[in-house]
């Protein structure tokens, strides 16, 4: 049997697909998958450009010790614009302060969005549009861990888990891809799961947070498969334990010390060792990943 063209499939996604809602620039997109981009693969551009960050950027969880470096190294690779959403930005704005006078050329603003918060959510997309002339990334860094055995779980806490990472995720690449469709020219949007959302983590009793990443894990790839036809590629990465204040705090020692031992590079990670992978997904190097997810974790899920 053949396999179905385009025009089928298209025919196919339109009988069975609801009317979609989206707006301005659906019609466009509605006829087939995006074209390749533009000229950005063409031979001029050498290997080293291909790595280069264009256009604008959504990032939640900027001021966190992973989110920030995440932003240092797309502003260091091209990125023209960011926002940053954030719910506390009070350590992290001195730093903010600093980047945007290492990095006079490019807009680095920042603002107070409570991501769990969808009419915030959205009007705060949309203000960043019409700053930053577009969005083209999104990047979605925001979370929070709980350590609860399953048995003393409330649901307040199982809930506030959720709301954070999961939901709150969601109504971010919903209302930056509603921005995208309309622009027209797609984007990027990675997710930023976790070993976790893979395995149950070893020692400490994680429950709603586990399931929190491992449904950011599927929401990605359902997300790749619904909006890769407006030229939107989602991905997601998995760091394991990396060095920052989330891992950080009381009784916590001898978590760090196992998490050490049984890691095949025997240490956690930094920040900065997680930002080659968001550069990459972010850049034209990535405009046939799509779906994905990249585990970086010095190897501690093999064992
Ligand atoms: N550090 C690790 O070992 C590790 C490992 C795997 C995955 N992760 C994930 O990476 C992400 C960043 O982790 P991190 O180590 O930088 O933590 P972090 O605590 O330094 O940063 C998280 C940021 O999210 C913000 N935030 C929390 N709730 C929010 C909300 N409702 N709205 C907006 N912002 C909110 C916090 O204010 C903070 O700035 C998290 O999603 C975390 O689950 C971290
Ligand atoms: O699985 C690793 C991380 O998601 C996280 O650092 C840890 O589980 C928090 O305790």
């Amino acid at each position: 049997m053949q396999s179905a063209t385009t025009t089928d499939r298209d025919s196919l996604t339109s009988r069975i697909l609801p009317q979609m809602t989206l707006s301005k620039g659906d019609e466009t997109s509605s006829t087939g998958p995006p074209a390749l981009p533009s000229d950005n693969l063409s031979a001029e551009k050498s290997a080293a450009k291909r790595f280069e960050v264009e256009g604008n950027a959504i990032i939640t969880g900027g001021g966190g010790a992973l989110g920030f470096a995440a932003l240092k190294a797309l502003l260091e690779h091209g990125l023209s614009g960011v926002m940053i959403f954030d719910v506390n930005l009070t350590q992290a704005q001195p730093k903010i302060d600093k980047l945007q006078k290492e990095f006079p050329a490019c807009q680095i603003h920042s603002k107070r969005v409570d991501i769990t918060d969808d009419l915030a959510v959205a009007k705060a997309v949309e203000e960043t549009g019409n700053l930053l002339g577009s969005v083209d990334h999104l990047l979605c860094f925001a979370g929070v861990v709980g350590c609860q055995h399953a048995l003393d779980m409330t649901a307040a806490e199982w809930r506030r888990v959720l709301d954070i990472n999961t939901t709150g995720g969601f109504l971010c690449a919903q209302a930056v891809a509603k921005q995208m469709v309309q622009q027209g020219h797609g984007g990027s949007i990675i997710f930023v799961a976790s070993i976790s959302g893979h395995r149950v983590n070893w020692p400490q009793p994680q429950v709603a947070y586990n399931v929190s990443k491992s449904a950011l894990l599927t929401l990605k790839s359902c997300l790749a498969a619904e909006w890769a036809r407006y030229g939107i590629r989602v991905n997601s990465l998995s760091p394991g334990y990396m060095d920052t204040i989330l891992n950080e705090g009381e009784g916590i020692a001898e978590a760090r010390k196992i998490w050490a031992d049984r890691n095949p590079l025997g240490r956690m990670g930094t920040p900065n060792e997680l930002t080659g992978t968001v550069v990459l997904l972010s850049s034209m190097q990535a405009t046939y990943i799509n779906g994905t997810d990249i585990v970086v974790d010095g190897g501690q899920i093999l064992f």
